[in-house]
């Protein structure tokens, strides 16, 4: 597999797409090369575990081999080689998977992913080599929670549509073909403004393609992103119950009142002068909102924390609700920064009720012992200079 194909936007963005009717638990997890973790074995792998240990001795590590595990690539470097072990030809991650229950479609996969200094990557799922990042993802489906999840209060519209299509894709599974449609449209049309003839039929012909898919893509935005919302409003109020209220508003990329064809026709002009497409769902967003402003100027960092984590909490809700017991696994890293013990225990309620697997990472073991108590077996680990022990 190429570079190209690891990075490409759906392993990152869209990691879960696929899945189906996997009710996926990690149950075993192998790691060999990752950063600080020569060799790393961990079996009985629970429904909730935690990984305590002190900055810098591997517990993001493991995380993040979880999640190339889902998506060959890391969730926090986008080169490869940074993450393999220094000295290391290649980094190498294997795990075993249970999905389904009893009741429906109960089966055990192996995922395994090599990958090399040059970028390359070697996938394999149940030992037969597979092409695309895609079937590892649909495989284990997973969300996190670090402190880059900031980055959907202050970063860029771009930050809050990868996560919003993250779960429109589980939801809407003709999506995936709907969106890849949209850009090769745009990507075309942005070449024929370039040479900057408005008489071009091949012009006309990709706007009104572009317009088309446009307004198909932005039909399933809005569907998901009212669910969303409102499982936002639910799991914000239980986790944020002492602040303003927040919400949210989707901004679908051009004018509401308007189609996106008459959009982009009455663009045309600036359009060509710029040679780019100004209009569409490559400018959606959703505003953030704490009462009457901007969530990320008025919230304290603690409460910022506590309305990503709800905005990741209600996806999991989501993505549970519409499989039909279907879960995704979800990798928090050091969860009680930032909040109060209080606020970390409502958190901790909220992601048990998700019935998601989970896997936390602490310095402390103790600021998460006194508040974790979901009645699901729990395992602990101590991360100690890359070496793990399992304590519980
Ligand atoms: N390519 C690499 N090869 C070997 N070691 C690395 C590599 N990249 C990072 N490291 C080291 O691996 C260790 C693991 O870092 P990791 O981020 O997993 O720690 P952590 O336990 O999550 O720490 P913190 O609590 O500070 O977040 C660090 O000591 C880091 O310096």
């Amino acid at each position: 597999m190429s570079k190209t194909a690891v990075y490409g936007f759906y392993y990152g963005e869209i990691a879960g797409f696929g899945s189906t009717d996997a009710v996926s638990m990690l149950t075993r997890l192998d790691i060999h090369n990752v950063r600080n973790l020569a060799q790393v074995r961990l079996t009985d792998l629970s429904p909730a575990n935690i990984l305590y240990g002190a900055n810098g001795s591997g517990k993001t590590s493991v995380l993040e081999s979880i999640h190339l595990l889902s998506a060959a690539r890391s969730f926090r470097s986008y080169t490869a080689r940074s993450v393999i072990s220094h000295g290391a030809g290649n980094l190498t991650v294997y795990g075993e998977v249970s999905s389904g229950n009893e009741e429906r479609d109960a089966r055990e996969r192996s995922l395994g992913v090599q990958r090399h200094r040059n970028g390359d990557a070697d996938i394999r799922i149940s030992g037969l080599p597979v092409r695309s990042a895609a079937h590892l993802a649909a495989e284990l489906p997973v969300l996190v929670l670090n402190s880059d999840s900031f980055d959907l209060l202050t970063g860029s519209p771009r930050d809050r549509r990868r996560f919003l299509d993250w779960g429109v894709f589980h939801v809407e599974h003709t999506f995936f073909t709907v969106w890849q449609r949209y850009q090769r449209c745009i990507r075309q049309r942005n070449t024929l403004l370039r040479r900057g003839n408005i008489r071009d039929a091949e012009l006309m012909s990709w706007t009104h393609e572009l317009a088309a898919a446009g307004e198909s893509l932005t039909l399933s935005r809005q569907v998901y992103f009212s669910r969303l919302s409102t499982r936002f409003a639910q799991v914000v109020a239980s986790v944020l119950p002492d602040s303003l209220p927040v919400t949210l508003q989707f901004r679908r990329g051009w004018d509401r009142e308007r189609s996106l064809l008459e959009v982009l026709n009455a663009g045309l002009v600036v359009d060509l002068e710029q040679g780019f497409t100004h209009s569409g769902p490559q400018r959606a967003d959703i505003r953030i909102l704490a009462g009457d402003a901007s969530a990320s100027d008025t919230l304290s960092r603690g409460q910022q924390k506590l309305v990503v984590s709800a905005l990741k909490l209600a996806q999991g809700h989501l993505f549970a609700e519409d499989g039909g017991g279907d879960r995704c696994i979800f990798l928090l890293d050091d969860l009680p920064s930032e909040l109060d013990d209080e606020h970390l225990r409502l958190v901790c309620e909220e992601v048990e009720q998700t019935r998601a697997q989970v896997f936390i990472s602490c310095i402390d073991l103790a600021d998460l012992h006194d508040v974790w108590r979901p009645p699901d077996p729990l395992s602990v680990f101590h991360v100690e200079h890359g070496q793990i022990v399992k304590e519980k």
